[in-house]
């Protein structure tokens, strides 16, 4: 019997995807221990090339697996919980991704059971997912573990109260997507610079990369960092002064609360 029993994916999208190759290549499960359901066809062939076991029914999924993710829209968790439902049983641990589906709205789809709620990030692809999670009233501090020790193996997993999820969502949840946006734009500004294309996003995209560790393993304030990378009269804080007439730090903050509030908008659907 595998560490984590049976993992399964309700819904076989980008997500799912993500996660599945994240939990495989950091060796904390094996496809042939995963069972995956989407009604897309070719959602299916993407699970079942890479050694997962595919179902056609949603309860089949339930009834091969111990954990369950729900990786379905927002919009459908509700439907897919309630056609599940009369097959959960005590072994089952259901990890619902949705983005913006509180842990009461579950309860009242899936009944009673044992459930946790992550907001991961589809860098556990490359395992650097920051991801939050929170439990359910019945979850028990093996689920949390549990979870906690399948997201470690993809990056982080922190524990939260579920008030702060929507903000997680807005922030590391979307968060790559507004990262790519930035490595796209440092990487055009290159180009317009008169950098090679491949040379210009190698750049960007390491730029970000060792920024990123420098914040985390030096454990500076950022704009430490930026005030060391800024010569007086020099080239970066030229830069820095186009940016922030562009209100560049103003829009990044606004992205954050837009996209928390449309997570919140989603609780209410
Ligand atoms: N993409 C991301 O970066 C993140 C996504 N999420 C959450 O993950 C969930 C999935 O998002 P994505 O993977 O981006 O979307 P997606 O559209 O790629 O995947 C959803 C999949 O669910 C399938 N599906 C639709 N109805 C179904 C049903 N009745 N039964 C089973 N499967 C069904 C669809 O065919 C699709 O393949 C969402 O709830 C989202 O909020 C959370 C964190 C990050
Ligand atoms: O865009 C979305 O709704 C999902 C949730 C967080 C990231 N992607």
């Amino acid at each position: 019997m595998p560490e984590f029993g049976k993992i399964g994916f309700i819904g076989a999208g980008q997500m799912a995807e993500a996660l599945a190759r994240g939990f495989s290549n950091g060796k904390m499960i094996k496809f042939e221990d995963v069972v995956a359901t989407d009604p897309t066809e070719a959602r299916m062939k993407v699970f079942k090339d890479l050694g997962a076991q595919t179902v056609t029914d949603n309860k089949q999924v339930v009834e091969k697996a111990d954990v369950i993710f729900i990786a379905v829209k927002p919009q459908y968790v509700g439907v897919v919980l309630k056609e599940v439902r009369s097959s959960l049983k005590d072994n089952h641990t259901i990890v619902s991704i949705a983005a913006g589906v509180t842990l009461a709205q579950l309860k009242e789809a899936a009944g009673d059971v044992r459930l946790v709620r992550v907001m991961p990030n589809t860098p556990c692809l490359v395992g650097e997912t920051a991801s939050a999670m929170c439990l359910g009233p019945k979850a028990t501090d093996k689920d949390a573990e549990m979870v906690r020790k399948l997201f470690s193996t993809v990056g982080q997993c922190i524990q939260v109260d579920e008030s702060l999820l929507s903000a997680v969502t807005g922030l590391s949840g979307s968060g790559p997507a507004y990262v790519f946006l930035m490595i796209e734009a440092l990487s055009d500004g290159g180009v317009r610079a008169g950098l090679p294309r491949d040379i210009a996003q190698a750049l960007a995209a390491q730029t970000v990369l060792g920024s990123a560790k420098m914040v985390t393993e030096t454990g500076k304030h950022p704009g430490q960092l930026k005030d060391m990378v800024t010569s007086p009269a020099g080239t970066t804080i030229a830069g820095v002064h186009e940016l922030e007439k562009g209100a560049f730090r103003s829009t990044v903050m606004n992205a954050v609360i837009a996209a928390a509030n449309r997570a919140n908008e989603l609780s209410k659907q």
